[in-house]
């Protein structure tokens, strides 16, 4: 199975995205780490741990992190999370607490546990976590395996007309991460805006039938509502568990290899990530975006982690 450290900052979609790791048993989900970002670090902290009570997980690590970006001031997306970061949930009350180890430090000390190679990391939120990490160790760029991030996009944002909220939040951050000589595969809105929760996927889910299978269908009916009103949707597309799906199953995806910068300075283009396209990528090109999902695979995915995790881990 697939070894991995999921950053998040839950959110509805971070939610699904940890549930899809749990139920699938090509994933090793070992610890999540938390980040400030969709709200505020106590609140995303809280959410990640009700969400492993939910699903009667209460074992694996969750670690604290950075609670605002390098730099700027944090901005959290309450208008499509909800003031609790996760509204539209009666969230069960964690039966548990963080581990005493800061988010960076656990991300480089199982890192260094590890042999070379067998950790991937699967940031879902803001970067500024996975910043600071690469700058108090950066042996860890050449032992991690790989990064597969949810974040940017090619010539699509959400939180500027050009730029996505995860690397918008903290630019600063997206920088160090995509010039770091690691492996990245940018899972942007290109893809993501292809994963919607139709009514449809989510009755799909609710068959399950199952108190998971509620607890999804009441974020997605909560996450619908919010990105209708405040990004102009019909559906809520599901961005998060896209990156957990390409660990899973590969072919989930199609891949473009790309040189991809971040912006740090522009007034218009602050936090857009851009994707070189003019020539083929070059041969040492450590970057990659994706470009086509396959939308029938993905719900599919969704449905049997779901399934996996019946009446709770
Ligand atoms: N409008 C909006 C803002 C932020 C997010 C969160 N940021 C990423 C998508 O931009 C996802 O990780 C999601 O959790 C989703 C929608
Ligand atoms: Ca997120």
């Amino acid at each position: 199975a697939r070894k991995i450290i999921l950053d998040c900052d839950p959110g509805h979609d971070d939610a699904v995205a940890i549930l899809l790791a749990l139920g699938s048993e090509k994933i090793d989900l070992l610890g999540i780490t938390t980040i400030g970002g969709n709200q505020t670090l106590h609140k995303v902290t809280y959410n990640a741990l009700a969400v492993l009570e939910e699903v009667k997980e209460r074992t694996i690590p969750v670690a604290a992190g950075c609670a605002s970006p390098l730099v700027r001031e944090l901005e959290v997306a309450a208008s499509v999370h909800g003031d609790t970061g996760l509204d539209g949930v009666d969230l069960p009350k964690p039966s548990r607490t963080v581990i005493d180890k800061h988010a960076v430090d656990f991300i480089i000390d199982t890192i260094m546990e590890h042999e070379p190679g067998t950790i991937t990391l699967v940031p879902t939120g803001p970067l500024t976590n996975i910043a600071m990490a690469v700058r108090k160790e950066p042996m860890i760029v050449e032992r991690v395996k790989e990064v597969v991030l949810m974040g940017g996009g090619v010539h699509v944002g959400n939180w500027s007309a050009v730029a996505e909220f995860n690397i918008k939040v903290d630019p600063e951050a997206a920088h160090v991460v995509f010039h770091a000589p690691w492996q990245v595969t940018m899972v942007g809105l290109d893809l993501t805006h292809q994963a919607l929760c139709t009514p449809a996927r989510q009755r799909d889910i609710e068959s399950i039938g199952t108190p998971t299978a509620k607890f999804v269908s009441q974020l997605m009916d909560f996450f619908r509502k919010a990105y209708a009103q405040n990004q102009g949707f019909v559906d809520p597309p599901v961005h998060d568990p896209c990156t957990v799906a390409y660990l899973i199953d590969p072919n989930v995806m199609t891949v473009r290899k790309a040189p991809i910068d971040v912006e740090t300075h522009g007034d218009l283009t602050l936090g857009m990530t851009v994707a070189d396209l003019r020539a083929p990528a070059p041969a040492d090109c450590h970057t990659q975006y994706a470009e086509k999902l396959d939308v029938d695979r993905f719900w599919q995915l969704i449905h049997e982690s779901i399934e996996n995790i019946g009446e709770g881990m």
